[in-house]
């Protein structure tokens, strides 16, 4: 292969925010956007983590930059969007990764684990939205990019809030997707099956439901997926030629359909 095509990165220019970028898809995303010659804003509350993958990142002569944020504070977000722009440039791709869930059944409540998955899952969807909507309409360009799943589809048991706080992703993307198309904007729903990370082990492997724990075990039957692939899925949306629009893409284990 010729070195200009070897070369060759196909974001460079561009600058992406990642929330959730501390471990597991978020990291993974963040490490192929720079690969793929974009600068990174990595947000996540555990600036250590952020600090060591910014490292990685420079030293691979990516770019990056690690900032400390809680995409349930509206504050914080508005500063985590003006410190990026101010440090690289106007933001083209919001990658919404940021994301939680506990698994227990509704009947044995848990309200403050309900708004703690709404707070994260939706508001904090919401508030990076916020901070970017406007400034992507006026320069007729931006990216979003929801990270659903597979739940935000179907129903799960010990997932009720969870499931609908995906089911809102979908719905609010495909309304923001028509209201922005023509400002240049696309909006891009990632619909992942089960993925290998620290917040899939930690899940499975301390519910105490007993309702969940006859359904759900750990490690998996079969393989499921590496935060890597869906990064790559994240990639191929982000690519694609300005009036092409990926709006949803599916990624189960073969072995786990809908
Ligand atoms: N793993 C899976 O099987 C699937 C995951 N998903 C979705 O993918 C996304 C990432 O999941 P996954 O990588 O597995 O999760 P992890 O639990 O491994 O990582 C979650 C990330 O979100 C960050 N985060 C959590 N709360 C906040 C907050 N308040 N503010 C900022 N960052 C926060 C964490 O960073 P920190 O703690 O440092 O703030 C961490 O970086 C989620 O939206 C999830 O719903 C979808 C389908 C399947
Ligand atoms: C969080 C999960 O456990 C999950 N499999 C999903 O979101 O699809």
């Amino acid at each position: 292969m010729q070195s200009s095509a070897r070369d060759y990165k196909p974001l460079s220019g561009k600058v992406a925010v990642v929330t959730g970028a501390s471990c597991g898809i978020g990291a993974a995303i963040s490490r192929q956007l720079a690969a793929a010659g974009a600068k990174v804003a990595m947000a996540a509350r555990r600036e250590n983590l952020l600090k060591e993958i910014q490292d990685e990142i420079s030293k691979e002569g990516g770019g990056a930059l690690a900032v400390k944020c809680d995409v349930t504070n509206r504050a914080e977000v508005k500063e985590l969007i003006q410190h990026t722009e101010s440090t690289l440039g106007p933001v083209d791709i919001l990658v919404n990764n940021a994301g939680i869930w506990v698994i227990r059944c509704m009947k044995n409540l848990h309200e403050e684990e309900w708004d703690q998955q709404v707070d994260v899952n939706i508001k904090g969807v919401l508030n990076c939205i916020g901070a970017v909507i406007s400034g992507m309409c006026e320069r007729k360009s931006g990216h979003i990019v929801n990270m659903s799943s597979e739940y935000g589809m179907k129903p799960a048991v010990g997932f009720a809030v969870y499931t609908g706080s995906k089911f809102f992703v979908e719905g609010m993307s495909r309304t923001l997707r028509q209201e922005v198309c023509k400002d240049g904007v696309r909006v891009t729903c990632i619909q992942p099956g089960d993925v290998e990370t620290p917040g899939l082990a930690t899940t499975l492997t301390t519910m105490d439901d007993e309702q969940c724990k006859q359904l759900y075990t750990y490690p998996f039957p079969y393989p499921v997926l590496e935060p890597e692939v869906i990064a790559q899925a994240v990639l191929y949306a982000v690519t694609a030629p300005d009036h092409v629009a990926v709006n949803e893409i599916l990624v189960q284990p073969r072995e786990g359909p809908l």
